[in-house]
């Protein structure tokens, strides 16, 4: 069977001493697409912050795209970041360069040297995003839609393994918000497998897939109600 990309044991996540969710065991396969549900509070930033290494494994175990979580030192962090896409609510672009160089500051920052196969990539991956045409524009000559599709675009530079969004719609209007959604939908058709946090539920509605709620400290898999 193949490997899972995600894999948790009995995983608990912390803020600083407060337990915020425990007793998590779960794979995700890759090719699958899956939401993380639950309401303000409940933990799923926490969580998708335990995946990319931002809070450390603490309890239970964890493998992540072949890093383990528990035994992972902090030198291996950006090896971990590279093999992961994220994708932030708010987009997080640096305001004070292009769409191109936003981009190329991430591939020269993970070892990129020529400038020819840079450029290849970046065209690439704005083509992916339907954003091909505009490299030259600024963060604030984007819309809110425009701005996430060039996060998503920075996202799949490395060809991550998996893909880790957290609210990627949360500051988009409900018709941007599908756009976007159907932007992330072609790459999970494309092969990639994609975690997304989200309180949207018409776009659960919309994009039935499988579902994992943080709900009392637990995170467990729910049925979706069709109707
Ligand atoms: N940096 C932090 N330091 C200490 N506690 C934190 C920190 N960030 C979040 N928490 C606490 O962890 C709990 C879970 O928060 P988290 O942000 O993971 O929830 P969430 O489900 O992502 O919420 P939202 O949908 O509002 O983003 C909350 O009780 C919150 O107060």
């Amino acid at each position: 069977m193949v490997e899972p990309v995600l894999s948790l044991k009995s995983v608990a996540v912390f803020q600083k001493e407060s337990m915020i969710l425990n007793g998590i065991s779960l794979d995700i396969r890759p090719g699958e697409f899956v939401y993380l549900i639950g309401k303000t509070g409940s933990g799923k930033s926490s969580f998708m912050k335990t995946l990319y290494a931002d809070l450390p494994l603490k309890e239970g175990n964890g493998r992540i795209v072949g890093f383990n979580l528990k035994t992972l030192r902090e030198e291996d962090i950006p090896f971990l970041r590279r093999k992961l896409g994220i994708v932030f609510q708010d987009f997080k672009l640096l305001p004070d360069r292009n769409v191109h160089e936003n981009l190329k500051f991430v591939l020269k920052a993970t070892g990129w040297k020529e400038a020819d196969k840079m450029k290849e990539r970046i065209d690439t991956v704005l083509d992916k995003v339907g954003m091909k045409t505009k490299g030259f524009k600024f963060p604030h000559e984007l819309s809110g839609g425009e701005q996430q599709r060039i996060a998503i675009a920075r996202a799949l530079l490395n060809d991550p393994e998996l893909i880790l969004a957290d609210e990627p719609t949360g500051n988009l209007d409900p018709q941007t918000s599908v756009e976007v959604m159907k932007v992330l939908q072609e790459i999970n058709k494309a092969g990639r497998t994609i975690l997304m946090a989200t309180h949207d539920y018409a776009l659960l509605l919309k994009y039935p897939s499988k579902t994992l709620k943080c709900d009392g400290s637990k995170v467990f898999e729910v049925v979706q109600k069709v109707g």
